[in-house]
């Protein structure tokens, strides 16, 4: 049976750097491109059939900030397959980013620096807003559109004779004292992108508590510093070449899930001399709060379906 890869936000950055990984390493999966702009995701099908001309590629719309539009990708999904092997959650946003630089100067005073540079700690704010669905359009792009997602694609990521896996694109930014289960939505403060990675964390290990027996094992990965349009709209790209060397994604196709850690985020890095390598480090989430979010979300999973009825089969 042939194996079958969902990536969203595949296209560009991280997303399509992932796909072109993973064509390059087996030219027989089936990859479907989930983008949330059709032509933009057939000039990446394009693109990469250009690179890998024998590939089975698809493509699949999906606007992972609407949920009337995440129902559908789900539906016109379970219609196209049977199983999904692995389903990369990587879309996301941050959107009008802002670098406090006082912030930076005061870490190279106190000593801090060096990890203001790797998590961003302190350093950068956004300002979210609220999507058509009155929800908050950095939670529901970065998390809740992929939860409702694989919610929906339960059937084919359950119960099927080989493990499938979830890998959240989540980020060294993700930051407990950014999120509060008062406030997950992340509606009163500034650091959105940061909150709804630590509640991507969280989801993840829920989900191995949840669904680890039925088959379906979720890990969280982060791509290091990317240079990408998310990161070109932080700063200017001649910045950014003085700044930065670029760090790939270390993506874990060939480990097996059973083996991986719930409990850690796995982060691309690259030493000094160039090479690339992936360092497992301990999440910092506490499991009871995982699961006071999973309530919450499987609530506002009601309400969503409530709303959309006429979406279901
Ligand atoms: N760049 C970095 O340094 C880091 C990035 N990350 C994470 O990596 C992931 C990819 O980011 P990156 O490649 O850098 O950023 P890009 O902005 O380059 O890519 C983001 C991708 O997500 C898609 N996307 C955005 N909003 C939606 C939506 N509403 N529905 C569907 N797709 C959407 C974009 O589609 P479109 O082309 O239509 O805009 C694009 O394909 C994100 O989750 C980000 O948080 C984590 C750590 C570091
Ligand atoms: C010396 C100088 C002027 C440095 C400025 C660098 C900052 C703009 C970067 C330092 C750490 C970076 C970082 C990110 C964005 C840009 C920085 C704040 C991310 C938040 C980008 C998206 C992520 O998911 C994680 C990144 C962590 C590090």
């Amino acid at each position: 049976m042939e194996r079958v890869v969902l990536v969203t936000g595949a296209s560009g950055g991280v997303g399509l750097a992932l796909c072109r990984r993973l064509l390059g390493e087996d030219g027989r999966i089936h990859l479907c491109l989930a983008c949330r702009n059709a032509q933009k995701a057939e000039a990446t099908r394009d693109l990469v059939l250009q690179e890998y001309p024998a590939a089975q590629v698809s493509t699949v719309e999906v606007d992972l900030g609407n949920l009337a539009s995440v129902l559908r990708a789900a539906q016109e999904l379970r219609c196209r397959f049977q199983h999904l092997d692995f389903v990369y959650l990587n879309a996301g946003i941050m959107p009008n980013p802002h670098v406090n630089f006082k912030a930076l100067w005061k870490g190279l005073l106190t000593g801090r620096l060096l990890h203001m540079l790797t998590t961003a700690e302190g350093v950068m704010t956004q300002t979210d807003r609220l999507n058509g669905d009155g929800l908050q359009e950095v939670f529901t792009t970065n998390l809740f559109g992929h939860f409702i997602l694989i919610r929906q694609l339960e059937s084919l990521l359950c119960g099927n004779e080989k493990p499938s896996r979830l890998i959240w694109t989540s980020s060294s930014n993700a930051r407990e004292s950014a999120f509060s289960l008062s406030d997950y939505q992340h509606a009163k403060g500034q650091e959105s992108y940061s909150s709804s990675k630590y509640a991507t964390d969280l989801t993840s290990v829920v989900l191995n508590r949840k669904f680890n027996k039925q088959g379906l094992y979720s890990s969280v990965v982060c791509p290091g510093l990317v240079m990408s349009n998310m990161t070109f709209k932080i700063l200017p790209v001649f910045l950014w070449v003085l700044l930065m060397p670029i760090m790939f994604l270390v993506w874990l196709f060939k480990q097996k899930p059973e083996y991986l850690d719930p409990l850690v985020k796995y982060h691309s890095c690259t030493s000094g001399l160039g090479k690339n390598f992936v360092e497992p480090r301990k999440l910092d989430v506490d499991e009871e709060t995982a699961e006071k979010f999973y309530q919450k979300l499987l609530e506002l999973e009601g309400q969503t379906l409530e709303k959309y009825g006429d979406l279901l089969d």
